[in-house]
């Protein structure tokens, strides 16, 4: 089947968490619409951009474009820009069921609000591996009351100016931030725009609740007061079902959940997000899981839930190892890999501006973007030299603050072989601030991989291998990298196109933390001229 959406892309004020600022909208809606399709069907989507002065692209998080490398939607990687008043129109498969996102993929633009959901669902005739009632979503994001220029522009400055925590969480477009000292015209408590989400349920009803983090900066842990949730899917693969109170979620992280309304249904209950990993200076984000027969807008008697210690590392990598692939929809990894790239993760200065750095390479977009200057033999467009595979493995203290002034800034890219088993072992360090390490969710575009392991300190190229989970590890296109820690993973290079593998959170991207990875660049069909304008392109821009 083909499904046909037609998107107009603008700014409109809105009160998300009471505060009202400009925020970026998918016909006149953030989080957008949601995207339903059916493993197979072609979604066409024809955006048009009316931001009036910024330019945009948008990126199908976790569909891998298998023959349309050229839709993945990443300014500067496989396409120019949309212009302000013109009109781009993205054409791709959903090739598996499960839940899925879109975002905007340009500088640090997904932060204004352009984000949503993809629902694809498995072929007729096919049944998916749990029950039940009723299928609903939801997505988490943090929110800043600074413009992504204002933001931006703070990390590239001397001084540097850091973003800051986010000034509210939001569940499902809605947060409250705390406007007592503002003017009621800025920021009005009483706006019912931002009045809490509330999910309402039947008792003795299952829900799938499908959670997603969009975050620009913050790691999550959700919870519902009282009900259990079961973990059953994670970024589109089915889950070995387990129980959790809470649940951690990176950004770029989609998991469904089971939850049971089978609590006292003479009252509601707290919905509650809030900051793991970084010290949380944020409030967390509440809604209201509602039973049927209370008023939706009915306070539960009690006291949110703080959720969990922010710095309780050992519980967050508990619940990484828990993950695994579900009995009877196992893809078995290749037990060996062809190359090995083992990337360290480091804050860096580079001409004293802060940046971060893989292997201490900290990476730059070009002008050009890779997919046509490789098919159109461009190739002065960008660095022509591989960066490094590895870093100093022997000689690193991962411990240490390091200012590494050999760092540099590249748009060099890594060439792999076309069909190549490659594993990629993140490794985490300490930032520029003693005694200080972070969490990245790293994503790759293009591909799921296989989560062979994580781990905390070095990673030991000798022994940690052995212990690589070959049996039944998830795929995923999002994956934590925990503070000191290593996350290991493989993925075939299967998929001819220009992919980017990188940290999720938008000012790490921005500063640097990524790569980009060519394969089978020969097998890539005719590029559509749409995606031509910018850099050098201009000159084969044939319409
Ligand atoms: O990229 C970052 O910069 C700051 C800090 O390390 C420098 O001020 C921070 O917390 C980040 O995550």
């Amino acid at each position: 089947k083909i499904r046909k959406h037609k998107w107009e892309v603008k700014y409109e004020y809105k009160s998300h968490d009471c505060y009202q600022k400009l925020a970026m909208t998918v016909n006149g809606k953030t989080p957008g619409p949601t995207i339903l399709a059916q493993q197979g069907d072609t979604i066409i989507v024809k955006v048009k951009n009316s931001l009036l002065l910024e330019n945009t692209a948008i990126h199908w998080h976790g569909i891998p474009q298998i023959g349309t490398p050229w839709f993945d939607g990443i300014a500067g990687v496989t396409q120019c820009p949309i212009l302000p008043g013109d009109t781009f129109t993205y054409r791709f498969v959903v090739n598996r069921p499960g839940t899925y996102l879109y975002h905007a993929h340009y500088g640090m633009q997904r932060e204004s609000g352009l984000y949503g959901s993809i629902h694809v669902s498995v072929p007729d005739g096919i049944s998916e591996p749990f029950a039940y009632d009723y299928d609903r979503s939801i997505i988490l994001n943090d929110w800043y009351h600074k413009s992504t220029y204002e933001q931006a522009t703070g990390l590239s400055s001397i001084p540097f100016q850091w973003v800051g925590e986010p000034q509210s969480l939001l569940i499902q477009g809605r947060g409250k931030f705390d406007c007592s000292s503002m003017d009621a015209g800025v920021c009005n408590a009483s706006n019912q725009k931002c009045s809490p989400f509330v999910m309402t349920v039947v008792p003795g009803k299952t829900y799938r609740l499908r959670i997603s983090s969009m975050t620009a900066l913050s790691a999550l842990s959700f919870q519902i007061e009282s009900h259990k949730m079961t973990i059953v899917e994670a970024d589109g693969h089915y889950v070995e079902p387990f129980v959790v109170q809470n649940l951690f979620i990176y950004s770029g992280e989609t998991y469904s959940v089971l939850v049971k309304a089978d609590q006292d249904p003479s009252r509601n209950y707290w919905a509650v997000s809030s900051v793991v990993s970084r010290l949380p200076n944020t409030t967390s984000a509440l809604a209201i899981f509602n039973y049927n027969s209370i008023h939706p807008e009915k306070k539960p008697p009690t006291t949110p839930h703080n959720g969990p210690q922010w710095n309780d590392v050992a519980l967050r990598l508990a619940q990484s190892h828990a993950i695994k692939a579900r009995h009877g929809y196992i893809y078995q990894p290749p037990k060996t890999s062809d190359r090995v790239m083992v990337l360290l993760n480091t804050q860096n200065t580079i001409d004293n501006y802060l940046h971060w750095s893989v292997n201490n390479v900290s990476y730059n977009l070009p002008r050009t973007p890779y997919l046509i200057a490789l098919k159109e033999n461009l190739s002065h467009t960008f660095h022509q030299s591989s960066p490094p595979d590895k870093y100093d493995i022997a000689n690193y203290d991962i411990y240490a603050v390091r200012n590494n002034t050999n760092a540099t800034s590249s748009d060099s890219i890594y060439r792999l072989e076309y069909n190549s088993i490659v594993d990629v072992i993140l490794q985490n360090a300490n930032t520029m601030n003693p005694n200080n390490s972070e969490t990245h969710p790293w994503h790759l575009h293009g591909h799921d991989f296989w989560v062979l392991g994580y781990g905390i300190g070095k990673f030991d190229m000798n022994n940690d291998p052995k212990k690589y989970n070959l049996v039944n590890p998830i795929m995923k296109n999002t994956v934590p990298l925990h503070p000191y820690g290593w996350t290991a993973l493989r993925f075939k290079a299967d998929n001819p196109g220009v992919w980017a593998f990188h940290c999720h959170i938008e000012s790490h991207f921005y500063m640097g933390m990524g790569v980009v990875f060519e394969e089978g660049i020969d097998k890539v069909g005719k590029l559509p001229s749409s995606i031509m304008g910018c850099g050098e392109t201009k000159a084969t821009y044939s319409p």
